[in-house]
């Protein structure tokens, strides 16, 4: 029995410690699994949400940076709190999206601002704040509560219309940082309201200065209006050569050109914006823009592409050196559309009287003669023998004439023909159903 026992004692051990180191080795591959599966989720946290990188620092955002938020309620850092992001339309040329997050009211870009906010700003968008107002929304004079001056624009709720302003506008400038483009700052979105926050530019439009009554002498030398359109194809450059995809404005022209104090020169107004992808030469789209500066084959056809802007801009050069609008009926027949006239005052060699009377100093002929040429390569009716908005800055700031690249043809030695005189007698360039062009800007 005692034998037995002896005998039996060693195989009941063994199998128990069998068990135990078995109990053991499971213990050990589930803590190793569990530090192992706490290792990895430590450090995806860490990453974050994934950002799509950008080729170039300089684009555009699309789609994920409008954060609506409902109520007064302030985002929460993340954006998760209030926040639905809506995606954004018209950004189909765009090669990739960002993720911005709203971090207690800053979207990456700039501030979303509360409505709250903006309303004290502006002493509850008070009448005495108005500084102007377009075809989509009023603009106002506004002072934050750190004491910056804003410009922030109330846009009409218009079926959908303030919708697509307001998402073009963010999509189109709300990274982009120029001087010479006007900066978008923030933007409010709460329920059915939307509003655009921007940099404050102190000194009245372009089209203030050169048709509003200053008197007999104009305080636009030559001098300053060379600068200032320097400083608009700076800008216009910049959103065709300096982004991917480019800008096209749609809108140039000189109600759009904002001015300091020391004249310098600011593009606003991007709720026109297109996006064109590298790849495109031109898109078609709905005919916007204004009349007397949108181009002949835009009009037309309703391609677009940076050529119209240069079109725009050539017709903008024409009223700063003649402080001519371009259609004006009150004036006599042969001088009402400003293209004409002007082209038949350069052909037949009469340029200097095609001057802004209001100019008291004579400009440098030379310098003269190149602003002349530029306007007229501008307004070119092939868009692809426009130059470049970049070229453009070039031609305006060389001191020697000329600026011509590619070498000419007989065509263009030969003095202008009549029937390329007749440009630019476009059908109405609708600004859409909310208000037209009748410019309503208030003098400050
Ligand atoms: N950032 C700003 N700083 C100062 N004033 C501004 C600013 N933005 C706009 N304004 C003023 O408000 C006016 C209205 O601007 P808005 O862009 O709404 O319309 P517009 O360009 O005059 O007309 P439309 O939009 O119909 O073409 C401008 O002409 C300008 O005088």
């Amino acid at each position: 029995m005692a034998d037995s026992i002896q005998t039996h004692k060693p195989q009941f051990l063994s199998l128990k410690l069998y068990i135990a180191i078995g109990i053991c080795f499971a213990f050990l591959i589930i803590s190793f699994l569990l530090i192992f599966l706490c290792f990895c989720l430590k450090r995806r946290s860490k990453r974050g949400p994934t950002l799509v990188k950008h080729s170039s620092g300089s684009l555009p955002l699309f789609s994920k940076d409008i954060a609506e938020i409902k109520g007064s309620d302030r985002p929460e850092v993340g954006g998760k709190k209030g926040s639905s992001e809506s995606e954004l339309s018209g950004g189909s040329t765009a090669s990739s999206s960002a993720v911005s997050s709203v971090d207690g009211g800053n979207i990456g870009w700039g501030r979303w601002y509360s409505l709250k906010e903006l309303e004290m700003a502006t002493a509850g968008f008070s009448e005495e704040n108005v500084v102007g107002e377009g075809g989509y929304g009023i603009v106002y004079r506004g002072v934050l509560q750190d004491g910056s001056v804003v410009a922030v624009k109330n846009l009409l709720n218009n079926k959908g219309q303030a919708e697509k302003e307001f998402k073009v506008e963010v999509e189109a400038i709300g990274k982009v940082r120029h001087k010479n483009l006007v900066g978008l700052i923030g933007y409010c979105a709460e329920g059915a309201k939307r509003l655009l926050v921007y940099e404050y530019v102190d000194n009245g439009n372009l089209e203030q200065w050169l048709h509003g009554d200053v008197g007999p002498v104009s305080p636009l030398t030559w001098e300053i209006r060379m600068r200032i359109a320097i400083d608009t194809a700076k800008g216009l450059a910049y959103l065709h050569e300096g982004l991917e995809p480019k800008v096209v404005h749609r809108d140039v022209k000189s109600s759009n050109i904002l001015l300091d104090r020391k004249w310098n020169a600011k593009v606003s107004d991007f709720g026109l914006a297109k996006l064109l992808g590298p790849e495109s030469t031109y898109v078609t789209t709905r005919v916007m823009g204004t009349f007397g500066y949108v181009s002949p084959e835009y009009a037309n056809t309703g391609m677009l592409n940076e050529g119209s802007d240069v079109y725009s801009f050539g017709i903008l050069l024409m009223e700063i050196i003649t402080g001519k609008s371009p259609v004006d009926y009150s004036r006599p027949p042969g001088e009402m559309n400003l293209v004409d006239w002007f082209k038949g005052m350069v052909s037949s060699r009469r340029g200097e009287e095609a001057l802004d009377p209001r100019i008291q100093l004579q400009p440098p002929p030379r310098s003269l003669k190149r602003a002349l040429l530029v306007c007229l390569r501008c307004i070119d009716l092939d868009t692809y023998k426009r130059p470049k908005m970049g070229q453009i800055v070039h031609m305006l700031e060389a001191d020697e004439f000329p600026f011509r690249t590619e070498p000419r043809t007989s065509k263009d030695t030969a003095p202008l023909r009549s029937h390329e005189a007749v440009t630019s007698r476009v059908p109405i360039a609708l600004k859409d159903s909310v208000g037209g062009d009748v410019q309503r800007s208030r003098w400050r």
